[in-house]
């Protein structure tokens, strides 16, 4: 368990807080924060960033990703451009939700619905180690289906 502070923006009032919908879920579903008289339609092929009027501080050590909803991706071809969208443990700024429109029809963005999930996990920093060689393995450069069907 971790934990993470969430600072609400005034357009974000009365909407609810990122939950888990069921005990076992892995993400917490993110609503966008549009204002309730405008009509925020994505046009197909239409690419914007949607606010969720929410700030978080990850506990050092955990990044959250921002993941598309298989629902929308399904029914409208509505997805996360970026998937899975990375907010660093030190970034301050407001959540956004970069969504992309690959569907046929307009889709209709409203105050409060859910537009991606929200998915915390923790990550290891890395330090590179430049090498003359690599050391060799029975795979070496295979990559990219080198191993069949
Ligand atoms: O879907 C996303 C992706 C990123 N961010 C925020 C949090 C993240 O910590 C910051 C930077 O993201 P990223 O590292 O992916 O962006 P960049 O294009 O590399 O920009 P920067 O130079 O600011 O790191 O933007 C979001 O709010 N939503």
């Amino acid at each position: 368990m971790t934990t993470v502070r969430v600072e609400r923006l005034p357009h974000a009032e009365g909407l609810p807080l990122p939950a888990y919908e069921t005990t076992g879920s892995a993400g917490m579903d993110l609503r966008a924060a549009v204002a309730e008289v405008e009509t925020l339609v994505l046009e197909p092929g239409q690419r914007r960033l949607i606010p969720t009027g929410l700030k978080i501080a990850l506990e050092p050590g955990y990044e959250a990703q921002v993941r598309p909803r298989s629902g929308l991706a399904l029914k409208h071809g509505v997805t996360c451009l970026n998937a899975p969208g990375t907010i660093d443990s030190d970034y301050r700024g407001e959540v956004g939700v970069i969504l992309i429109n690959h569907g046929e029809l307009p889709f209709e963005i409203r105050r409060g619905e859910r537009i991606a999930q929200l998915v915390v996990a923790p990550y290891t920093q890395a330090v590179m180690a430049e090498v003359e060689a690599l050391d060799e393995t029975a795979r070496g450069a295979g990559g990219f289906g080198s191993t069949g069907k």
